[in-house]
């Protein structure tokens, strides 16, 4: 495909994310259709897609309408590039630009709302929450999000991982944010067929993601139950503190969205249960961590459906439903044990107010210090918070 023929397909899978499909369904759907785009193709779409998403309203707005054409000249118009060296119709290319696109309207004339890429109702919560740093936070939201490995602790350093890495063809270093995390800098799409990941010494994993475990310090031998396990990066993580005499409990809601853990488990070498609640044992672990259904408004970045999809009635439901996971959760922690909530969302209600609310009402849970994890500071956006479970 030439690149024009590509900024072509991105437009029809925009329209389809526009209509209502999300965006991995939409890019699939074209690939199935689309025998003769190669791997480089695929991937040339679907970064052009994903950046449209993250973009959506500024780029309509450079653009000049609010389709997938719209966002496509928004996003030539953002990067420098001459529209109209895109827009040939030669070959696959868009057809040619009409008069009324021609004109470029200033993204300084947007409403803020637009320049940051969100929508109007989130603005009063977002700068509650971001304070001063709302702009530099909401811009960076519009970027491609970095990619981090964690490494295994318990099988390698940091050092010799990238060794290991290098050898095919990753390039990676060590990240601040968190001691076992890597940022990569080249290579990312070779990193699961890689030696270093077949042999669990490294997972992705982002490095706030990482960072949140790291702030709980779980002594070796902790009894960790992990609440809201999902597909099991916190539990993975986890485990590799806990040690390897002691197994780290995975629950979640939804046992289908556990099915790979037991397969990533084996790959680390640390050894993860996953059970039922009937299984669990009432005030039997040290340390309960609830990872709670949040927006991801930390992770839009790298999941950029969830800025669009984010809805009043649906933070709300989210709220209600945050305070009854960590009541649930609070019955498993052992009289002494620590109850952690955490988020991948930048917004207060989900966060702070949250244990608050949580600890005005649980009177033998004793509100611990809290963390929020900027983007600014690389990664997604975090929240952690930690309850000591009182013995009285
Ligand atoms: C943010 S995701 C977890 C991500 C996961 N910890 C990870 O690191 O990959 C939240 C999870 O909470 C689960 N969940 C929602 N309500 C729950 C409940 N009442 N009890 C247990 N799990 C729940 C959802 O099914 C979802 O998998």
């Amino acid at each position: 495909m030439t690149p024009a023929a590509r900024y072509a397909a991105a437009i029809t899978v925009l329209d389809q994310v526009l209509a209502g499909s999300a965006t991995e369904k939409a890019l699939l759907a074209w690939a199935r259709n689309s025998r003769f785009a190669g791997s480089k193709d695929r991937a040339a779409v679907r970064d052009i897609v994903f950046d449209g998403v993250r973009k959506r309203r500024s780029a309509a707005w450079r653009g000049g309408a609010e389709s997938g054409r719209g966002i496509v000249l928004g996003l030539l118009r953002e990067a420098g590039v001459a529209p109209e060296t895109v827009f040939t119709g030669e070959g696959h290319a868009p057809s040619p630009m009409q008069p009324e696109e021609q004109h470029a309207p200033a993204i300084a004339d947007a409403p803020e709302a637009v320049q940051n890429d969100h929508a109007d109702w989130l603005t009063p919560h977002l700068k509650r929450s971001l304070g001063d740093d709302y702009a530099a936070v909401m811009q960076l939201q519009r970027e491609r999000a970095e990619v981090f490995l964690r490494v295994n602790h318990r099988r390698t350093t940091r050092a010799e991982a990238v060794s290991l890495l290098s050898e095919d063809g990753i390039t990676a270093a060590p990240f601040a944010r968190a001691p076992h995390a890597l940022i990569v800098t080249d290579g990312a799409r070779a990193i699961q067929r890689s030696k270093a990941y077949l042999q669990g010494l490294v997972e992705l994993q982002d490095a706030a993601s990482q960072a949140t475990v790291d702030a709980i310090a779980v002594p070796e031998g902790a009894r960790v139950l992990d609440f809201c396990a999902g597909g099991g990066g916190k539990a993975l993580a986890l485990a590799a503190y806990a040690g390897p005499t002691r197994q780290v409990t995975a629950h979640d809601i939804d046992p289908a969205r556990m099915k790979d853990i037991p397969a990533r488990a084996a790959r680390a070498g640390v050894r993860i249960d996953c059970k039922s609640r009937q299984d669990l044992t009432k005030g039997g672990y040290d340390i309960v961590f609830v990872d709670a259904p949040c927006s991801g408004s930390g992770s839009w970045r790298r999941a950029p459906d969830g800025k669009w999809a984010l809805t009043p009635e649906r933070l709300e439901i989210l709220c209600a439903t945050q305070q009854e996971v960590l009541r649930q959760a609070s019955e498993f922690v052992t009289p002494g044990g620590l109850l952690a909530y955490a988020t991948c969302s930048i917004l207060d209600v989900e966060n702070y107010c949250q244990v608050r609310s949580f600890g005005q009402k649980a009177n033998d849970f004793h509100l611990g210090n809290h963390k929020t994890f900027s983007p600014i500071e690389g990664g997604d956006g975090f929240f952690i918070s930690q309850f000591r479970c009182g013995l009285d």
